[in-house]
C-alpha cells in the first residue's frame, strides 16, 4: 500500500513539474539553470553569463566557492530574510514560535510552483502521511500513471514471494516511499517522553531500518538547499565547510562524514553525535544543531557557524590570563550543563572548542556518551585522556573532561600543542606540571587539581565554574 501511494506521489510530482516547464520567465529560467547545473547537465558552467553571475556573488560571499547560481540566490527576497548572517542566541525552542511575526511575504506563483514541485519530490512520504486529503484529491489524475507502477509493484512482489530476494531497484523504491524510521535517543533521559511519544511503536518496529542513500538518484540535499562557501575544517573522520542556506539566507556550518557509511552500525554510531546534540539542546557555550540527514552513506549535520576553533588561536597568539580564565570558565559552563544532563563529552581539547565572537563554543560530540555507562565509552584524543579511561576504569566520566579541560587549558598557556610524546603525556596523566611562568599560583594550583590522577579528587565543572579565582572575570 505505502508503494502503491508513494507512486502516486511521483506521479504528482512529474505532473507538477510539466506544468512548471510550461510556464516562461526570468525566475524560472534561473531555476531551469539551476538545477541543470545542480545535475551537472551543463556543458560548461563557466561559460559566459554564468561565470559573470559567478564574478557578482564571489563579491558577495568573500570571494569563496563556485558559486553560478546568483539570481536563485538572490531570490532569497522572496522570503523576507536577512542576508548571511547566522542567527544569534538561537534557542531552538522559541525559534518555533511562529505567532510572533504574521508579516506577509511577497508571493511569487512561479517561485510557489517551483518550490512545490521539488517539495513533492522530496518529502513524498511525509505528504502522504501528513495530508491524506491531497492524495483523495489527486487520484483521479494520477490514476494513468499509477497503472504501470502498480504492476511493477506487483512483478516485484511475486518474484519477492518466489525467491525471498528483494531487488536493489525495489530496496531502493521502498527508501523512497516508506517514512524514515523513528529512532529512541539514548541520550534523553526523561522516561516520561517515552510513555508520552506517540511514535514509541513505529520506533521499535522500524529501528533497524536507516536508509543512507536518499540523494543516491541524483537529488543532493545538500546541493539543493546549501551554497557551499569554503571548507572551514577537516577532524580525522569528517570535512567541516561554511555554507550559505538557499532558504533563510543565513550562514552555516554543515559538517559531513569523509567515510561512506554502508552498515547500518557505522551509521548508527555516526549518528550518536547528532542524538546528542539534539537530546542536550541549546546553552551558549555548546554549539548550536539545527539539523542532519543522511546522503549517499555520508551523514551531513547542519551547526551553528563559529568563527574557528581554539587551537587556531593558541597556535597563534599568546593568551592573556584573563583570556584563559574566560575560556576556562565557559567551557566549565558547557560542561557543567552537558554533565547536568547526564552526558560525558570525553573529547574536550581546543580543537574542539570553537569561537564565535567572543564567546567558547563546546562542539564535535562524536565520542559523547552518558555518563551512567549505558553506552558504549569511546575515548577521544588520547593526549587529553586521563591514565583511569585508558585502564577502561569509567566510574567518573564527568571528571575525564574535567582533566580534559585542565590539558586543554596547559596547552594554551604553553603556547604549542601537545606533542605525542610518552614521557610528556605520562607526566601530564600522573598530574606533574612544570612551572608556568607569568601566572598565578592560584591558576596553577586549579590546574593541578583538575589535573588530579584521582578522578575523585578532581572538581566538577559547577565548583570550577564558581572557583573564587574566577571572580577577577565575573566582576
Ligand atoms: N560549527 C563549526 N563552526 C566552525 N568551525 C567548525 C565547526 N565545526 C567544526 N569546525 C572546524 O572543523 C574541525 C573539524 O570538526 P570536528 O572536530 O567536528 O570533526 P571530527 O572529524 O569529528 O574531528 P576529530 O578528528 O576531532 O574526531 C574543527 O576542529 C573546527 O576547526
Ligand atoms: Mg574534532
Amino acid at each position: 500500500m505505502f508503494e502503491k501511494e508513494g507512486r502516486r506521489v511521483l506521479a504528482k510530482r512529474k505532473t507538477l513539474c510539466t506544468i512548471d516547464t510550461k510556464k516562461s520567465g526570468e525566475m524560472e529560467g534561473t531555476l531551469e539553470r539551476h538545477s541543470l547545473l545542480q545535475f551537472g547537465q551543463l556543458s560548461n558552467p563557466a561559460e559566459s553569463s554564468s561565470s559573470e553571475l559567478r564574478n557578482e556573488l564571489g563579491s558577495v560571499d568573500g570571494g569563496g566557492g563556485d558559486c553560478g547560481e546568483k539570481s536563485f540566490i538572490l531570490s532569497q527576497d522572496f522570503f523576507c530574510t536577512p542576508d548571511y548572517i547566522t542567527p544569534d542566541n538561537q534557542n531552538l525552542m522559541s525559534g518555533l514560535d511562529n505567532s510572533k511575526d504574521q508579516s506577509p511575504c511577497p508571493r511569487s506563483p512561479v517561485k510557489l510552483n517551483t518550490v512545490k514541485s521539488k517539495r513533492c519530490r522530496q518529502d513524498s512520504f511525509t505528504a502522504r502521511t501528513s495530508n491524506s486529503t491531497w492524495f483523495s484529491n489527486h487520484r483521479v489524475d494520477e490514476q494513468e500513471n499509477d497503472t504501470d507502477e502498480i504492476m511493477v509493484d506487483k512483478i516485484q512482489a511475486n518474484q519477492t514471494e518466489r525467491t525471498g530476494y528483494v531487488s536493489h531497484t525495489a530496496v531502493a523504491l521502498r527508501s523512497r516511499v516508506m517514512p524514515p524510521p523513528c529512532l529512541r535517543n539514548p541520550y534523553v533521559i526523561n522516561e516520561s517522553d517515552t510513555a508520552t511519544d506517540p511514535f514509541g511503536y513505529q520506533r521499535s518496529k522500524c529501528a533497524s531500518f536507516l536508509p543512507a542513500s536518499v540523494g543516491g538518484d541524483g537529488l543532493s540535499r545538500y546541493l539543493t538547499d546549501f551554497h557551499e562557501i569554503q571548507q572551514i575544517g577537516a577532524g580525522n573522520f569528517s570535512r567541516v565547510f561554511k555554507v550559505l542556506k538557499r532558504i533563510d539566507g543565513c550562514l552555516y556550518a554543515v559538517k559531513y562524514s569523509t567515510r561512506k557509511l554502508y552498515l547500518d552500525s557505522e551509521r548508527r554510531k555516526a549518528m550518536m553525535e547528532v542524538q546528542a546534540l539534539a537530546a542536550l539542546g541549546f546553552h551558549e557555550n555548546v554549539v548550536g544543531y539545527y539539523n542532519s540527514w543522511f546522503e549517499n552513506e555520508q551523514l551531513y549535520i547542519q551547526l551553528e557557524l563559529c568563527d574557528h576553533s581554539l587551537s587556531k588561536k593558541s597556535s597563534s597568539l599568546k593568551i592573556s590570563e584573563r583570556e584563559i580564565l574566560v575560556i576556562m570558565h565557559q567551557i566549565a559552563k558547557a560542561l557543567q550543563f552537558v554533565h547536568e544532563k547526564g552526558v560525558a563529552h570525553l573529547d574536550v581539547k581546543p580543537d574542539n572548542i570553537y569561537i564565535k565572537n567572543g564567546v567558547c563554543k563546546l562542539g564535535d560530540f562524536g565520542c559523547a556518551t552518558r555518563l551512567d555507562k549505558s553506552l558504549p565509552v569511546e575515548e577521544g584524543d588520547a593526549r587529553y585522556m586521563p591514565q583511569e579511561i585508558l585502564n577502561e576504569n569509567y566510574e567518573n566520566l564527568d571528571k575525564v573532561d574535567i582533566f580534559s579541560l585542565g590539558v586543554t587549558v596547559y596547552e594554551l598557556i604553553r603556547g604549542s600543542p601537545l606533542t605525542e610524546s610518552r614521557n610528556q603525556s605520562l607526566n601530564i596523566k600522573d598530574g606533574k606540571l612544570p612551572l608556568l611562568p607569568g601566572h598565578s599560583l592560584q591558576l596553577q594550583q586549579l590546574l593541578k587539581t583538575m589535573m588530579d590522577r584521582d578522578p575523585t579528587r578532581r572538581p566538577s565543572a559547577r565548583e570550577v565554574m564558581e572557583h573564587p579565582m574566577l571572580d577577577r572575570i565575573r566582576g
